[in-house]
């Protein structure tokens, strides 16, 4: 599916300025009681997966299962950051997670990443992969295609969880 020519892929260059002691005063009033300046507030990727690389500042942090224990990811230039995708958790019928992720403005350097989304055609159906599942095991989601979804998430706020509109209700869940 990446290696489509249709595939929807993209590549993302972020930059984040110092946030210094000053600024950060100043803007007090916005940071909803948070010390720090967030550069990229909590979202989970839609593609399938995004291969990410920055500089050596912190900054990155991914949330936990319990959904509210945040940890840094130590930054490594010389590493790749590999995130799941929403996409990528539908097709795995969710063995795989998307995880949630934020960025904080660092007070003395600049944070610089350039991410590559990898998505799939417009047209190709995002569904739990048949070869993965386990006898009688449901799909956890309804089915849906790409261009769907984009729609979907793109008039969605970042922080909203979006595959929610495309699960499948189950007793007890
Ligand atoms: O800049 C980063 O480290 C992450 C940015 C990010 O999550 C995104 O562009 O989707
Ligand atoms: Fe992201």
């Amino acid at each position: 599916m990446l290696r489509d020519n249709k595939s929807d892929s993209l590549f993302r260059l972020n930059h984040y300025p110092p946030s210094p002691p000053e600024l950060q005063l100043q803007l007090q009033p916005f940071l909803g009681g948070r010390s720090q300046l967030l550069g990229f507030g909590e979202h989970t990727d839609p593609q399938i997966i995004s291969v990410l690389r920055s500089n050596d500042t912190a900054g990155l942090q991914v949330c936990l299962r319990d959904g509210t224990t945040w940890v840094s990811v130590p930054p490594d230039r010389s590493s790749f950051f590999i995130n799941v995708g929403d996409s990528l958790q539908v097709f795995t019928n969710g063995r795989f997670r998307s995880v949630k992720h934020r960025v904080f403005a660092d007070p003395t350097r600049s944070r610089v990443s350039m991410i590559y989304f990898g998505g799939p055609p417009l047209s190709q159906k995002i569904a739990s992969m048949e070869g993965l599942m386990e006898e009688g095991e449901e799909s956890l989601y309804k089915e849906f295609t790409w261009c769907e979804y984009k729609k979907s998430a793109y008039k969605s706020r970042l922080g909203e969880y979006r595959l929610g509109l495309f699960e499948k209700a189950v007793a007890g869940r």
